[in-house]
């Protein structure tokens, strides 16, 4: 007998942590709707980010090369929602796509690791520190500018492998990656979110859909996480308004409080030696109002030499 058609196909990159994560968007959709986890079919798909390991991101076009194929798939209608980690999505969706939801955000923290050193602030005089985010390489360099930060890529599993076997002293990982992997016992220490400022939307899942897509976005509609949609809508207005200058560091973090919420963004140059932060806070009705006005004001903060 041939198999019954399945009631969405999910589109992911294949790494293990996307596969995490479209896994668990296919066991929420199962559950309310109380259809069995094989009516979602999860289709792989391999993007230009996933070819490229020799390079740092940011020289090759930087967001966006995790999801061009998937968003052509979406486009396409080989798949009915793409699941994304929310960081990297670009902020200017295609026409024709949107974030339809974000499942309830993972710890938004990064994690230091190392072998050598307990913290940061542990690791000894010029050691060398891999990461290929300009973000955590310049809040890196802010606190420690005696540090060597050089680019480590890979998934997150081939980037522990390249720390345990000596190539660096040290790496920076979001913990939620390491959190929904079962890899969280290799975090050696949490960075605070006041000091180390979280990348946009870090921790969020993203569920990407066409705009005309009615079935569908009913479908997410029920798994969406609306606390972390707004705090995520926040933080992509900060990162819109500072328009795609994908060479600056950048950090935007937004939290909820009942109905208040609290946002803190931050630009620096690569090396560290100047940063601008900001803070607003508002009614989580305006929330994107807030990421953007606080974009703009950053922006002007920084001047036009900030962003080359
Ligand atoms: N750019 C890679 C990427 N995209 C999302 C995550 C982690 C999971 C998340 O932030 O939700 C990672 C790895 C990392 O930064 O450690």
């Amino acid at each position: 007998m041939a198999q019954s058609a399945p009631l969405l196909r999910l589109g992911t990159r294949g790494s293990p942590l996307a596969l995490a994560q479209a896994n668990l968007v296919r066991a929420l959709l199962a559950r309310v709707t109380g259809a069995p986890e094989t009516a979602f079919e999860i289709v792989v798909i391999k993007t230009t980010g996933d070819a490229i390991q020799d390079r740092p991101l940011s020289e090759v076009g930087g967001k966006g090369l995790f999801t061009k194929e998937i968003e052509e798939a979406l486009l396409s209608s080989r798949i009915d929602l793409a699941v994304h980690s929310a960081k990297d999505m670009p902020t200017i969706s295609q026409p024709g796509l949107l974030l339809a939801a974000c499942l309830e955000r993972e710890d938004p923290r990064d994690a230091f690791i190392s072998l050598k050193a307990k913290s940061l602030a542990d690791l000894p005089h010029g050691a060398h520190l891999g990461t290929a985010s300009l973000r955590r390489q310049a809040l890196v360099k802010k606190a420690r500018p005696d540090l060597v930060v050089s680019p480590l890529r890979g998934n997150v599993q081939t980037r522990l492998r390249k720390l345990e076997s000596g190539e660096v002293d040290a790496t920076l990982l979001a913990i939620a990656g390491l959190n929904r992997l079962g890899l969280a016992q290799h975090a050696t220490h949490i960075m605070p979110v006041e000091t180390f400022v979280p990348a946009v939307a870090q921790g969020a899942i993203g569920i990407e859909t066409r705009g005309d897509d009615n079935r569908t976005r009913q479908f997410v509609a029920q798994i969406n996480h609306a606390p972390t949609f707004i705090a995520v809508a926040c933080e992509r207005a900060f990162l819109t308004a500072l328009d795609g200058s994908c060479k600056t560091p950048l950090a935007g973090h937004a939290t909820l409080s009942g109905d208040t919420l609290h946002f803190r963004g931050l630009i620096a140059r690569p090396d560290g030696s100047a940063a601008h932060d900001i803070a607003g806070n508002g009614h989580i009705r305006d929330a994107v109002r807030i990421g953007d006005e606080a974009g703009r004001e950053l922006k002007k903060i920084g001047g036009p030499d900030f962003f080359d």
